[in-house]
């Protein structure tokens, strides 16, 4: 294709939406002259699916569930009053409780005031907050986030020792739907210690968003924290950003929250039309199904050029991958559908994984994220006339360019900044694509089966360990090997897994177990010490 071909391609496809001032350049797509054409019925399927959806279908089955992250900018479309009640009092009571938190209305017992969040959460309860804090923060913020989003030891010491001193004046959310996660609830456990060993009042430096009657709500109750906010079984975590996960730590973070919401509005409104070409989200989907043959073939890569755009590919990876990595499809047929997500920003990548994109394995395709604003008021030449601004829009055209070339297919999403509005649609954006590619090949894309596998698993792991330091303190000095121990306590064919946590457990002083012997794991032994 010349250059002049590709510039009428471009004029042709690029859809433009004024209303949230973003446009989808799907020109690079190597997508036949019929492609959207043939996949009309299909296409056509899927915005009924989504329509039923909005007006309260039970859009995931399996959890007999309806899926109404739509009306939490929309409340006017719950399909009952009492929804739309609940979410305007939510949005109000988060609203007031923050402006109290600004005003030192509700204050710390031993400081003048909130100044830090923490916010302890995982997967949908934590990347929607993480990617709207590092988009749309700043120093100037009312005030600062940090996040414990896992249940490692050190990285909670690291980030509860960064607090210091300031943990006195920090207001802690803790966020967990079902109220049940593990990591959320250890994180929450050495958040609650680390405030003890301060002589601080956890409860009156804390509050939950979770479910109605959830263990994380008795929990709260029982030690009489500030608040809890709601949250629903009609929203999923991973679209959960505009209930209370996101707008707690957005509205104490200070965040410009109505335009946030205002923008996945006017985003909705314009994804919910019919006609494919002005329908930005119903293009990404297609241009997925192209691309991996409706398979998942390739893979996507998200490269946003710019800086504050850098979780967005962390926050897309669970949203698509949680969504869309499906074993079976609705009618029940085996269909391992899914799409891989990753990518960081650009130009960084340009210096990191950009040259196998170039020359290595064709098996994705690329989405550019361009923002034309490149900051607040005037840049300085940097080279001849040429900004910093300029050199980074210089080497996403080029990285296009060069990847074209090659036969790399990209799609360019162009935003004028980074503002609330335009995060917001671009989340909304995203929901929309991947409920309307969940259609387009047919599978749930509003429930996760696979990740409950994982947390059973874990569980008979905690299960066996229990037995194992059972068996250990009974055995007082003897020492053994891991295969004896797995034959100790009945569960021989789990002698790798035995032997993975006595290792753990001797690497740490916590439980008392002592290793000697070889570093092969036949030659090692263990006991009590
Ligand atoms: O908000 P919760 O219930 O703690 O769940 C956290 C995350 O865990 C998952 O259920 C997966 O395990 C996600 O879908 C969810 O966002």
């Amino acid at each position: 294709m010349t250059e002049r071909e590709l510039w009428e391609r471009y004029q042709r496809h690029l859809c433009v939406v004024p209303s949230v001032g973003l446009s989808l350049d799907i020109s690079r797509m190597n997508f036949g002259a019929d492609f959207l054409d043939g996949m009309r019925a299909r296409t056509d399927a899927a915005f009924q699916a989504m329509d039923a959806l909005e007006k309260g279908a039970i859009a995931n089955p399996d959890e007999k569930r309806r899926v109404g992250h739509y009306w939490l900018r929309a409340p006017e479309l719950s399909p009952e009053p009492e929804l739309k009640t609940a979410i305007t009092d939510m949005q109000a009571s988060v609203e007031a409780f923050a402006r109290d938190v600004h005003a030192g209305k509700v204050k710390p017992a031993k400081a003048a005031r909130f100044t830090q969040v923490l916010l302890v959460g995982i997967g949908g309860s934590a990347l929607g907050p993480q990617l709207v804090a590092d988009a749309l923060g700043s120093h100037r913020d009312a005030m600062q986030v940090h996040f414990l989003d896992n249940t490692d030891p050190d990285g909670m010491d690291r980030t509860l020792g960064a607090l210091g001193e300031r943990l006195a004046e920090t207001l802690t959310v803790v966020i967990s739907k079902s109220g049940g996660t593990k990591e959320t609830r250890n994180g929450m456990l050495e958040t609650e210690r680390a405030y003890q060993q301060r002589g601080l009042d956890f409860g009156a430096h804390a509050v939950a968003v979770t479910g109605d009657g959830s263990e994380l709500d008795q929990y709260a109750k029982q030690h009489h924290w500030l608040r809890t906010f709601p949250m629903w079984d009609w929203v999923g975590g991973r679209t959960s950003i505009m209930s209370a996960v996101g707008l707690v730590p957005a509205r104490l973070q200070g965040l410009d929250v109505d335009g946030f919401l205002a923008g996945a509005k006017d985003m909705d409104a314009a994804t919910r039309e019919r006609d494919v070409a002005k329908n930005p989200a119903a293009l990404l989907a297609l241009m997925w199904f192209h691309a991996g043959g409706g398979r998942g073939q390739k893979d996507m890569v998200i490269l946003p050029y710019k800086d504050r755009l850098m979780l967005m590919s962390k926050y897309l990876q669970q949203l698509v991958m949680e969504s869309l990595g499906k074993e079976l499809s609705l009618d029940g047929q085996v269909v391992n559908q899914g799409i891989a997500v990753y990518g960081n920003k650009g130009s960084t990548d340009q210096h990191a994984y950009v040259q196998q994109l170039r020359e290595g394995v064709n098996n994705f395709f690329v989405t550019f994220v361009e923002v034309l604003k490149d900051r607040d008021g005037k840049s300085m030449a940097v080279e001849g006339d040429n900004t910093s601004g300029d050199y980074l829009l210089g080497f996403f055209l080029g990285t296009r360019r060069a990847l074209f070339e090659k036969g790399r297919e990209s799609m360019t999403l162009t935003v004028q900044d980074v503002s609330a509005r335009t995060v917001g649609a671009l989340i909304a954006l995203y929901e929309r694509a991947v409920g309307l590619y969940a259609s387009l090949v047919n599978i749930n894309a509003y429930h996760q089966p696979g990740v409950e596998a994982g947390k059973k698993a874990a569980g008979r792991v905690l299960e066996l360990q229990g037995k194992l330091l059972s068996k250990l303190k009974a055995a007082k000095a003897e020492a053994r090997s891991a295969d004896q121990l797995a034959q100790d306590i009945g569960a021989p064919d789990e002698a790798e897994t035995v032997f993975k946590l006595l290792e753990h457990l001797s690497a740490n002083g916590d439980h008392g177990v002592k290793r000697s012997g070889g570093q092969r794991p036949a030659e090692a032994r263990f006991q009590a010490g």
